[in-house]
């Protein structure tokens, strides 16, 4: 049973539902008042963390003399508070008021004549303290950082005029920036850019994840982000949010729950999960090897490997514990039929993973996997092909398994007329899994996973380093060994995929802590797997 913080930090929201959550707190008793003292409380306590304060409040109190000077001693921190009309600026308005208590130098900007009235209130403390509040932004600039209280969930229209042109400028200005709950200007849910938006050094998200931190189009404005956890009670969220068209985020605890598969004492190699990769092409060798070496590190219990015949050796050499199968060819090196050694038809295998390297030739093959009863990834040139034999109506009539790890380009082949992902990832891909019946895994710097069933996991943490030629066949590799496995244990599919997706992007992590992100060539990659593992802090948990 997984504690509340685990189970929270895998919980995402929209903005609705974050606001239907509020209100049922709200109509429990909690005064909006109090919620957000003690969640500007928290956030100021953060920022202490962050950016120490080093001029002493005692300077301040003794005389006017000393705050004269105060602004000149190198030590004393200057922050800007960005503030909005509604319960953002509200706290933000709070945070400095609570770092102006602890010595900072504190400057308000705020160009809103229609404040909520929560926030007018302490805006008009914060006046009276003493605290300079401007309209113009330029009286900022002189802050060491900023912090943008501007809207958080409540932002409903494109940023226009003098407000937009405020965050032009201060995004000039290349300094720190600490946005309260969302970058403001960036959409709740899709993460897309309303206009313009700010781009935080930091992003405090407040209670519980907002879908839209974790869109690949908001990651440029997010910065670090981490979670300020304000006690939101369990049964609220799970009241709002419940059990179907979930979205949730992908963290070790929910990779620990399927790893390390088990395995019985007595047992065997064929228990163990066979996959059938079928890969590679005359032209496109490297493609089989990567997807092989990403399916070894899975653990799988038998690998069985189908390659146009004139790969064989340079595959035997690579991998001595796999079957190679060497297939007939098309004149131009691709597969031209799946030829199985004898007593073997597709049925031997619990798992068939197809498509890197194949080129678009190797149709035929394509179209018997497919056909075939068995659980099925498709990647890369398998998935070009189902295109064209038409991506629903195809795969509609399959009764396994099937996962399709499209990037985005080969998604928007995949499904031309679904909504586009580079707009909205988290509906696209789950409207192709819903309409297809498949697991649809959407790669890219935040991969998204949606069942049929509409649940959508997507992966919080990954590194660009991936970004190169060969990592997505290593994830094909790993992610059919894992299936093949799982295959002959009760585990759902799709916490199939997402422990894949998680464990073939913390690989990239830790490479590029030890080698640079330079240094993340895929070959690497395929090593740094098993050292993931291996790490004290995961072994401890396995
Ligand atoms: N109620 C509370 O005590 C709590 C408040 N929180 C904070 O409250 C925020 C949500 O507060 P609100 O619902 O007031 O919403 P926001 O503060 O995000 O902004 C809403 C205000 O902005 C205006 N607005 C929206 N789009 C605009 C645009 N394009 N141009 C100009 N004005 C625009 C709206 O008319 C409204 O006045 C959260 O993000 C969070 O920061 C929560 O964190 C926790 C508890
Ligand atoms: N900017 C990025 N940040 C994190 N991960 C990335 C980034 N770009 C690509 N990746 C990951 O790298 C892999 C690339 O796969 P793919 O596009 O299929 O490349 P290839 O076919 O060359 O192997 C995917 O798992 C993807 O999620
Ligand atoms: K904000």
């Amino acid at each position: 049973m997984q504690n509340r913080q685990e189970q929270i930090s895998q919980v995402v929201v929209t903005s609705e539902q974050m606001r239907d959550i509020e209100e049922r707190i709200f109509a429990a008793g909690m005064p909006v008042a109090a919620l957000m003292e003690k969640v500007a409380g928290l956030i100021a306590h953060r920022i202490h963390e962050i950016y120490p304060n080093f001029g002493q409040k005692q300077e301040k109190d003794a005389g006017k003399e000393l705050f004269a000077s105060w602004r000149v001693s190198p030590i004393t921190t200057r922050v800007g508070i960005l503030v909005g009309p509604g319960h953002n600026g509200g706290d933000a308005l709070v945070v400095a008021r609570e770092l102006y208590f602890r010595g900072y130098e504190v400057w308000i900007y705020c160009a809103f004549s229609k404040l909520k009235e929560l926030t007018a209130q302490h805006l008009q403390y914060a006046q009276s303290l003493g605290i300079p509040c401007y309209q113009e932004i330029s009286q900022l600039q002189d802050c060491d950082f900023l912090i943008d209280g501007l809207f958080g969930f409540g932002l409903e229209r494109m940023l226009t005029d003098f407000i937009a042109a405020a965050i032009d400028r201060l995004n000039e200005w290349n300094k720190p920036i600490i946005s309260i709950d969302l970058p403001s200007g960036l959409h709740t849910d899709t993460g897309e850019v309303l206009g313009t938006a700010i781009r935080a050094t930091h992003t405090f998200c407040l209670g519980l994840w907002k879908s839209g931190l974790l869109q690949d189009q908001a990651l440029e404005y997010v910065g670090k982000a981490e979670l300020i956890d304000f006690d939101i009670p369990l049964a609220d969220v799970q009241a709002v949010v419940g059990d179907t068209s979930k979205i949730k985020r992908i963290t070790p605890a929910t990779v620990l729950s399927t790893l390390p598969l088990p395995r019985p004492q007595v047992t065997h190699k064929y228990k163990e999960g066979h996959l059938l990769m079928i890969c590679g092409s005359r032209r496109y060798a490297g493609g089989a090897i990567l997807t092989a070496l990403g399916a070894r590190a899975s653990g799988v219990g038998m690998l069985s490997i189908a390659v146009p015949e004139s790969l064989k050796p340079i595959l035997v050499s690579h991998l001595p514990e796999a079957l190679i199968v060497g297939c007939p060819e098309t004149q131009t090196g691709a597969i031209a039929q799946l030829q199985l050694p004898e007593k073997t038809d597709l049925s031997s295998f619990h798992a068939i993973a197809c498509g890197p390297g194949l080129t678009k030739d190797a149709t035929a093959i394509v179209q018997e996997v497919i056909a075939s009863d068995r659980p099925l990834i498709l990647d890369a040139d398998a998935l070009n092909i189902l295109a064209q034999m038409g991506t629903i109506a195809t795969l509609q009539k399959r009764q396994a398994t099937t996962v399709l790890t499209p990037h985005t380009g080969e998604f928007q082949r995949l499904f031309p007329d679904m909504p586009d992902p580079k707009h909205d990832r988290v509906l696209a891909v789950r409207e192709a899994a819903a309409q297809t019946r498949a697991v649809v895994l959407l790669k890219g710097a935040r991969t998204a996973i949606a069942s049929p069933q509409g649940l959508v996991w997507i992966n919080p943490e990954s590194t660009p380093a991936l970004a190169r030629g060969g990592s997505g066949d290593v994830l094909t590799g790993l992610l059919g060994g894992l299936l093949a496995q799982a295959a002959t244990k009760q585990i759902a599919v799709e916490d199939i995929v997402a422990t894949a997706a998680w464990w073939h992007s913390q690989a990239g992590i830790l490479a590029a802590q030890e080698r640079t992100e330079l240094g993340v060539d895929a070959f690497t990659l395929t090593q740094y797997l098993m050292k993931v593992l291996s790490k004290p802090k995961v072994k401890s948990l396995l």
